[in-house]
């Protein structure tokens, strides 16, 4: 053997230095995930109402989830994740002193040890203290419950059902179970939060109208305030109708005996006794009552804008509608009788104004009384009924639409002083307040809407718009909502605008929304203690409005 035979004997081959290697990387990545099991697991508060924390990469604790913190001195408390990020730390500097001969290695690698620095990740955040929690009670902290070390953990579901039912004097409302809870924890609004303006959005698809129909259903079930549902999409017209057992059980985590069932369709057919649809004559059943109102239930200017009459453009055809509509009797005159009245006015306005309604196509719209004809507006100032679902949706036109709109708004508006609690449902709500209207019709609907909004409180008149499009609704009115009830939304920029002009649920926990599932929700504002997380569950009725099933897309046999 020669002296370069025994050179290549000494030196590592290339299977050998990949074991060194595959060694050293174990080595590493074993002190690595010691190291990050070792990740302080701790809270602590320097204000009594907020925490700091850091915890193990492996904690499941997302924002919005509740947190359990103790304390050396063994004071307990609910908390409440607000944000979380991961932080990179440099952790201890690992060496090996590597007892290899030096002529072993190939040539030109020359290592008598070996050093690396180990990075710990970790989770760090802030979070709220929603309680202290005692045998007995779950108690607001005050700025003196500051603490220096304490541990942090996932709240258990007890916890968190016993922090959800909390102290309430009105009816509670169950919507569904909270979301990031080992176990069940029932969510319910306070009732008492309705008094306030409410918003709902979310994506199409998220689950909103489903859940619209919990709370509407809760309300008819748990409360006596009376309510209208303007429905574009014929979403709510079987809100009356139970599902069958199995049904309503298929959406429940806890399914109801025929015992349990029967009672609840009880409870719920008599909350609905009161409960009135009104659908266009050409759909509606005997059941139904007719979507209709006269043409004297629209304001002048509603009434001229159907006319789509300028006051100064049209001023002699204007002004010859106006005269007219004086020479009638009182205000409960139909379209009939308008038109009645224009075709006995034979100044050549007139006979202008009679082609203009004939243009239109006026005469043909479904939504007119006929003389003498009961109209919806009637039924508004009665007191006889609970609930009323306007399917708007079945109308002919974008128009007729409107026009039931703003005369339902417009009513209510004006009739304020009775001081009837009446909540008003607007779905598809950015086309009847939009920021910018596209119509005169939607310029009346929103001018009322802002109204409301901003004043209707003080006369029980509140109002909950639901949309998939924030952006779009009146900001005056956006602004003057009081409670949040948001679902999947994948668009940052509606969530940036949500964040800017609502500011009862902190942005952190609103971008939560774009990780949601079907039905899942944060709800914020009046009718929480706090920002919740939920997902929707326990529909009762029927769903309307279903799209047109995808049969067609089904594989050939
Ligand atoms: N929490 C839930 N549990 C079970 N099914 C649900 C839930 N929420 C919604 N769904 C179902 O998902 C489908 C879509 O829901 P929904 O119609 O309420 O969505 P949406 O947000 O109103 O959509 P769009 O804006 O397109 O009308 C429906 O078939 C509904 O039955």
């Amino acid at each position: 053997m020669n002296d370069h035979d025994r050179d290549d004997e000494n030196q590592l081959n290339e299977q050998q230095l990949e074991k060194l290697r595959g060694n050293l990387r174990a080595f590493h990545d074993y002190l690595q995930s010691r190291a990050a099991q070792n990740v302080a697991q701790f809270a602590y508060s320097i204000d009594g109402r907020t925490f700091h924390y850091e915890a193990p990469l492996t904690l499941p604790i997302p924002v919005g989830s509740y947190v359990q913190i103790v304390t050396d001195d063994d004071q307990h408390y609910l908390g409440q994740i607000i944000t979380k990020s991961v932080v990179k730390r440099e952790g201890a500097e690992l060496g090996l002193e590597l007892d290899i001969q030096r002529d072993v290695f190939p040539e030109g690698v020359n290592m008598s040890s070996v050093t690396d620095r180990l990075r710990v990740s970790a989770l760090e955040g802030t979070g709220v203290l929603l309680g202290t929690v005692t045998a007995d009670s779950i108690a607001p902290t005050s700025n003196t419950d500051t603490f220096q070390t304490a541990t942090l953990d996932r709240a258990d579901a007890a916890l968190v059902s016993r922090y959800l039912a909390g102290p309430r004097r009105n009816a509670s409302l169950p919507i569904g179970q909270a979301l990031y809870v080992d176990g069940d924890a029932t969510v319910r609004l306070d009732a008492g939060g309705f008094n306030r303006h409410t918003f709902l959005c979310g994506q199409s698809g998220s689950g909103k109208t489903f859940s619209l129909g919990i709370v509407l259903e809760q309300l008819l079930l748990e409360t006596d305030l009376r309510i209208i549902v303007v429905d574009p999409n014929s979403d709510f017209i079987g809100l009356d109708e139970p599902r069958p057992r199995e049904e309503v059980n298929h959406f429940r985590p806890d399914p109801l005996s025929p015992e349990a069932y029967d009672e609840l369709v009880g409870r719920y057919r008599e909350a609905t006794e009161g409960l009135h649809v009104y659908r266009p004559k050409t759909v509606a059943s005997e059941d139904d009552d007719v979507l209709r109102v006269r043409f004297g239930d629209l304001s002048r200017t509603e009434q001229g804008t159907v006319l789509e009459l300028d006051p100064l453009d049209d001023r002699e055809e204007f002004n010859t509608f106006w005269h007219v509509l004086d020479g009638l009797d009182d205000r409960e005159y139909s379209w009939d009788e308008v038109q009645d009245a224009i075709a006995h006015n034979f100044t050549a306005e007139a006979r202008q104004l009679g082609l203009r309604i004939e243009n239109l196509g006026l005469a043909d719209w479904d939504v007119w009384c006929s003389p003498g004809e009961s109209s919806l507006v009637d039924t508004l100032d009665r007191s006889d009924w609970r609930c009323l679902v306007l399917d708007v949706g079945t109308l002919g036109s974008a128009s007729e639409k409107m026009v039931v709109t703003n005369a339902v708004l417009t009513h209510l508006w004006r009739e304020r002083n009775r001081r009837r609690p009446t909540l008003v449902v607007v779905d598809e709500a950015h086309n009847i307040c939009p920021q910018e209207p596209a119509d005169e019709l939607q310029a009346i609907s929103t001018d009322t809407s802002v109204r409301i909004a901003a004043e209707g409180r003080k006369f029980g008149l509140y109002l909950l718009l639901s949309t998939q499009r924030p952006g779009k609704i009146h900001d005056n009115i956006l602004s003057q909502c009081d409670n949040l009830l948001l679902m999947r939304m994948n668009s940052q920029s509606d969530l940036d605008h949500l964040s800017a002009i609502l500011s009862h649920v902190p942005a952190s926990l609103l971008d939560e929304a774009t990780k949601f599932g079907l039905g899942e929700t944060v709800l914020g504002g009046k009718f929480v203690q706090n920002p919740t997380f939920a997902k929707f569950e326990g529909r009762i009725s029927v769903e309307g409005g279903s799209d047109v099933p995808s049969t067609w897309a089904k594989r050939r046999e």
